[in-house]
């Protein structure tokens, strides 16, 4: 069925304002969307998807489109893209030609920097740590739209059982290969009026996200610190993890972002979180606990560079220099972090980033200042938590390889107490501040 013509218009006007890149796309969006009550579901559908569709080939697009490529031209790509050039109205002539020609178009024969689609800076990173060929196979599934992975609530369901019920609504899901809880729906139904979702036996998380978590080995009855909780999609799943015992803190600087936890937090049935508004990474309540945790966690802000799938205006809006400050943020917040750890602690800095200066690089730079921590091989820990992927000294899921979001992690263990320590405890706070 034919969408109205209208909406070529609608789009054109949300994708101006996104591509000036001033905020996040789908934030832009979601409040373009609120100022435009009348559109309907499907409308909303088609303008969202072409806007992404711009987002994620916007060079080759652009190239496409020739010189002064208009912003107009520039949605009748993304819209023909995102809904079928046929179920298009209202084009001229030269709108029509323009779709018949870019069918004809044999992209493998583009330059690699034009098939990636990706900024130059991004490519010549990418090539000098991947090389071509793999950088090609990264950046075409990176230009796709991702599946929607769930987390099943061990505490509240099986994953067999949640199966059979998500087909009564009828919803295709099918078990993810890495992590034992997840879930992998092709389509996008809308899950918030489900029972499932309302009782919290669901909730959406990358399957990559849901490994992080498991790496983490949290029991119950421990003292955890989720230290960059954010809205709490890992928080969730170790408090699961935990069996709801114990203590989970789940810091962030951003009181917003925990707000959007506690809902959340509702739904799952956990009472061991503690959510904690910290000011920053040396704040005095991160200070109170130092020397007293068993495990803490480092999902650290990164560039989400792995989440393009999700967020493809990130590649756009994201430079160089904005890499360069966030890896000096990280390594200060891993600092930070690394003093709660108590002796024999555990401690995982993770990132949703491909980058390796936001990854390995911080984590050498720890350990080379930090004599006593030390890595825990990556396949040592996926063999304990019976995770089955083969990894070297770090874990590093490719969404090409993988078919998750791309996540980097590295396991740090603090070494056992020096002999003297043990014997007197005001020297370990000592030593752990
Ligand atoms: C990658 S996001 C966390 C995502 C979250 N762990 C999840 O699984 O949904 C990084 C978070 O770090 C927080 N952050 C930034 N600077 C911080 C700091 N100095 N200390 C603690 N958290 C910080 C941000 O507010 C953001 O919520």
């Amino acid at each position: 069925m034919r969408l109205p013509p209208a909406i070529l218009g609608n789009a054109e006007e949300v994708l101006r304002e996104i591509l000036r890149f001033t905020s996040p796309a789908d934030v832009t969006l979601s409040r373009y969307f609120k100022d435009h009550p009348r559109l309907g579901g499907r409308e909303r559908g088609a303008i969202a998807e072409c806007v992404y569709a711009v987002l994620r080939q916007k060079s080759f697009f652009t190239d496409f489109a020739g010189t002064g490529a208009s912003m107009r031209r520039l949605t009748v790509l993304g819209m023909a893209e995102a809904i079928g050039a046929d179920s298009l109205g209202g084009l001229s002539e030269d709108e029509t030609a323009l779709l018949t020609r870019i069918k004809e178009i044999d992209r493998s024969l583009l330059p690699p920097k034009k098939l990636a689609n990706l900024p130059d800076w991004l490519y010549d990173k990418f090539v000098a740590q991947y090389g071509e060929e793999e950088t090609l196979a990264l950046a075409a599934v990176l230009n796709t739209a991702a599946p929607l992975d769930l987390r099943v609530n061990s505490l509240k369901a099986d994953r067999d059982k949640v199966i059979a019920e998500l087909a009564t609504a009828p919803i295709a899901a099918e078990p993810t290969p890495y992590s034992a809880l997840g879930l992998r729906i092709w389509k996008k139904p809308a899950l918030q009026n489900l029972p499932l979702f309302k009782e919290g036996a669901i909730e959406v998380q990358d399957e990559g996200s849901q490994v992080l978590a498991q790496l983490l080995g949290a029991r119950r009855g421990e003292m955890v610190v989720d230290f960059c909780a954010g809205a709490g999609g890992k928080t969730l799943a170790i408090g699961a993890i935990m069996r709801s015992t114990g203590r989970l803190y789940a810091f962030d600087v951003s009181e917003k972002r925990l707000t959007k936890l506690k809902p959340r937090l509702a739904r799952s049935g956990l009472s061991n979180v503690h959510p904690v508004v910290i000011a920053h990474e040396r704040d005095a309540k991160v200070k109170r606990l130092a020397g007293k945790i068993d495990r803490v966690l480092v999902d650290a802000p990164c560039s989400g560079m792995g989440t393009l799938r999700r967020n493809p205006d990130v590649k756009w809006r994201q430079q160089p220099e904005g890499i360069a400050e966030l890896t000096e943020k990280q390594a200060s917040i891993l600092d930070g972090a690394a003093r709660l750890v108590k002796f024999g602690g555990r401690l995982v800095y993770a990132t949703c980033s491909l980058l390796d200066e936001e990854n390995e690089g911080i984590v050498q730079g720890f350990l080379a200042s930090h004599p006593d921590f030390e890595l825990v091989p990556m396949h040592k820990v996926l063999a304990e938590q019976r995770i089955p992927l083969e990894m070297g000294d770090y874990l590093k899921m490719l969404p090409h390889k993988h078919g998750t979001d791309g996540f980097f992690a590295a396991v740090l263990e603090r070494k056992a107490a020096p002999v003297k320590a043990v014997a007197d405890e005001s020297d370990e706070d000592a030593v752990a501040e």
